[in-house]
């Protein structure tokens, strides 16, 4: 096999709960986490030529050895001595910088093309725990679907799919750091946290509504009084009729779960035409084999 075609699913964080910051700065975390209909398109193809070529579409991105999937296939050359080189080219569409796990849903995409492209015979599992090494999110991003992830982001247990709705993604013009955002999270009793449990048990009894009502985010604490256009976007989706709307991981895209297909057109339209956010997608709930359910 000389070219792969893979997609790069985008994810949302129905839930995100913070339980405590660790002695090296990581955070342990309880999230919902769940694939969407956005994604970037990749090609891999094998060079006789060795070593890594990464070509993107965004003149910002990297195209060296700080992009996300010249890690991930440098992490299994080096491991199996692999001598043949690799060609990766990366279209995005998943917004950058997000907080919808783009660049960990790319390198997920590259380890899992390599270990069919060489034949490297590594199960879902084995490359769950090498993904972690290039950034938390990526073992949940080789697992996909509905889950729940714990540690770092990356002790993952599956949970009963979300029911099917529409999700309303909008990001604003604003850049966020994840790293800025973790670091200025306050733990204390003032902060509204979201009840992960409840959610649970909603996608256990297959409750669009109930879960929607459970969505919380304990990021938004902190991202929310520096941007408050967040707070203004999930006003428009909720006055448009969504179940509920919430900040993706660290921000800043707003995500809307709609369970009216109408609804979710009509307020996808307004958002284009008005000024809040510059990238609005209309998409669906994906599960774990990269389908829409
Ligand atoms: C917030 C979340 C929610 O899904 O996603 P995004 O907003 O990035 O999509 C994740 O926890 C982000 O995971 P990811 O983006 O893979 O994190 P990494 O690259 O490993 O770490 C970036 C920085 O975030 C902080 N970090 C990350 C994960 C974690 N559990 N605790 C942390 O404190 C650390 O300061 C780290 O240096
Ligand atoms: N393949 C990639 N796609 C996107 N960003 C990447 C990639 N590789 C490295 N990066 C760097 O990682 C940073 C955040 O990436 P991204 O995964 O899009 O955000 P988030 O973690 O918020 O979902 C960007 O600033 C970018 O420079």
């Amino acid at each position: 096999m000389m070219e792969l075609k893979l997609k790069a699913l985008a994810k949302i964080n129905l839930g995100l709960d913070v339980l405590r910051r660790r002695e090296d700065g990581y955070h342990e975390v309880r999230m919902i986490m769940q694939t969407i209909g956005l994604y970037d398109r990749i090609v891999l193809r094998k060079t006789r030529k060795p070593g890594i070529r990464v070509k993107t579409n965004l003149y910002y991105l990297p195209e060296n050895e700080n992009n996300l999937v010249y890690q991930a296939a440098q992490l299994l050359i080096d491991e199996f001595g692999i001598r043949s080189g690799v060609f990766i080219d990366l279209q995005k569409f998943i917004p950058v910088a997000a907080g919808m796990a783009g660049g960990s849903s790319d390198a997920a995409a590259v380890l899992f093309g390599m270990n069919r492209m060489f034949r490297l015979g590594l199960s879902r599992e084995e490359l769950m725990r090498r993904g972690v090494r290039i950034g938390a999110d990526v073992p949940y991003c080789i697992m996909r679907g509905t889950a729940l992830a714990e540690g770092i982001g990356e002790q993952l247990s599956a949970l009963p799919p979300m029911p099917r709705c529409k999700v309303l993604i909008a990001k604003p013009s604003v850049s966020v750091s994840t790293k800025f955002v973790y670091e200025n999270l306050k733990l204390d009793d003032a902060t509204r946290r979201p009840d992960i449990d409840s959610l649970i048990e909603a996608l256990h009894d297959g409750n669009l509504e109930g879960a929607a009502a459970c969505m919380g985010n304990v990021l938004e604490n902190v991202t929310i009084p520096n941007y408050p256009v967040i707070a203004q976007i999930k006003e428009e989706m909720i006055k448009g009729g969504a179940l509920n709307a919430m900040m993706s991981g660290s921000g800043p895209t707003v995500f809307g779960l709609f369970a009216e297909d109408k609804l979710a057109e009509k307020a996808y339209q307004k958002l284009r035409r008005g000024d809040l956010a510059k990238q609005v997608y209309l998409t669906d709930i994906y599960n774990n084999a990269g389908k829409r359910v």
